[in-house]
């Protein structure tokens, strides 16, 4: 790898003071829907945070409201994101420019919104290595092997020529994953890249992350709706439920001593934890309406252990249960949804 690799100290412990990402009350409207409620989450420098919640939680919105990637107006984004300390939210759009791709990269489900199908692997890959960091094409062009290489492409030399159209799922996910890592990002942002992938490949793509991550010292966001995913890569969890973080917590923990009913409801929906007959046990309903959004707590409705009334009425606070253990049900305190801790 070029010496730009190498540059950054070791990182320190996951859970230690030094944060890269600190976001913090974010909010996020879009005319009447209130799709981002207050959110607040740090990610460590070499730390990975996962991010879960099913289809509609407001994981991707969070997201993309803490990366500058959401366009206001429409959307009103309220909040601080702090990247070493600038705030992301104030940003304006030129110096927003230097920050994507550059310090933050970005790895979607969908190799469309990333790759350009008329463009070869070579091309895109060596763009934005000339453009932020002045490398020559010759440069570029190296680098682009090494990372082709770094995210496990066989035969990366014949790959560089290649089409999106001409590459497997997988490869597709690896190619947006290097291009995301060309500029040697701080922060890799993975919004669900796995999930349309064989679970085998799936693995492998977790493992190379993980190696790269090691490597390089970057912090990572991963987004999931699967427990499994995250408890694979992440060293601490932020539970998303109605565009609100109702539970976080160290990986272990959460699995350990999980205090939120939707957390405990998550994993019990988790294929590892199917019945004898294979069965799992779904949450009924869906996540609240950001447009409706209940008075009380957001998952009242689906909530199987309700029954203070207080939950119809106001909205739990956030409540600290641990050194690093926070939840936001009135239901928190107690410790009776042990799963012991099997992954
Ligand atoms: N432009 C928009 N206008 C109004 N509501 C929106 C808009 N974009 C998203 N939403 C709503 O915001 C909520 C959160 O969406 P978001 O995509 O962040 O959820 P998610 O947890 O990432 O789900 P998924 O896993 O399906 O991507 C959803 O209810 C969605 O319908």
């Amino acid at each position: 790898m070029p010496t730009t690799e190498h540059r950054r100290p070791a990182p320190p412990s996951p859970t230690g003071g030094d944060v890269l990402l600190d976001v913090r009350d974010l909010a996020v409207r879009i005319g009447p829907a209130e799709i981002v409620n207050g959110v607040s989450f740090s990610v460590p420098r070499g730390g990975t945070l996962g991010i879960v919640g099913e289809s509609g939680s407001g994981k991707s919105m969070t997201v993309l409201a803490a990366t500058g990637l959401i366009d206001s107006p429409p959307a009103r984004v309220s909040g601080q994101s702090l990247l070493d300390g600038q705030d992301i939210v104030a940003m304006d759009p030129r110096r927003l420019r230097g920050v994507h791709g550059k310090r933050i990269g970005f790895v979607f489900q969908d190799p469309s919104t990333s790759l350009n199908p008329v463009l070869t692997v070579e091309q895109q890959l060596t763009e934005a290595p000339r453009f932020h960091l002045g490398l020559t094409r010759r440069e570029a062009r190296r680098r682009a092997l090494e990372l082709l290489e770094a995210v496990g492409i066989p035969d990366p030399q014949s790959r560089l020529a290649s089409y999106p159209h001409q590459l497997s799922g997988g490869m597709k996910q690896r190619v947006m994953i290097a291009l995301a890592l060309a500029c040697d990002p701080e922060l890799l942002v993975a919004d669900e890249p796995t999930t349309a992938l064989d679970v085998t490949t799936q693995a492998q793509i977790l493992e190379q992350v993980k190696q790269l991550q090691a490597s390089r010292g970057m912090s990572v966001i991963w987004i999931s709706h699967d427990l499994g995913v995250v408890a694979g890569i992440a060293d601490r969890v932020a539970v998303l439920y109605g565009g609100q973080v109702v539970e976080s917590a160290p990986l272990e923990e959460l699995f350990t001593d999980p205090r939120h009913p939707y957390t405990r409801g998550l994993m019990a929906s988790r294929p590892q934890t199917a019945g004898r007959k294979g069965e799992l046990a779904v949450i009924p309903g869906s996540p609240p309406d950001p447009k409706h959004l209940p008075q009380g707590c957001l998952f009242w409705d689906r909530c199987p252990v309700r029954g203070n009334p207080r939950c119809e009425t106001e909205r739990p606070p956030e409540t600290t249960v641990g050194p690093e253990h926070t939840v936001r049900s009135f239901y928190g305190a107690e410790r009776t949804g042990r799963t012991g801790g099997a992954r």
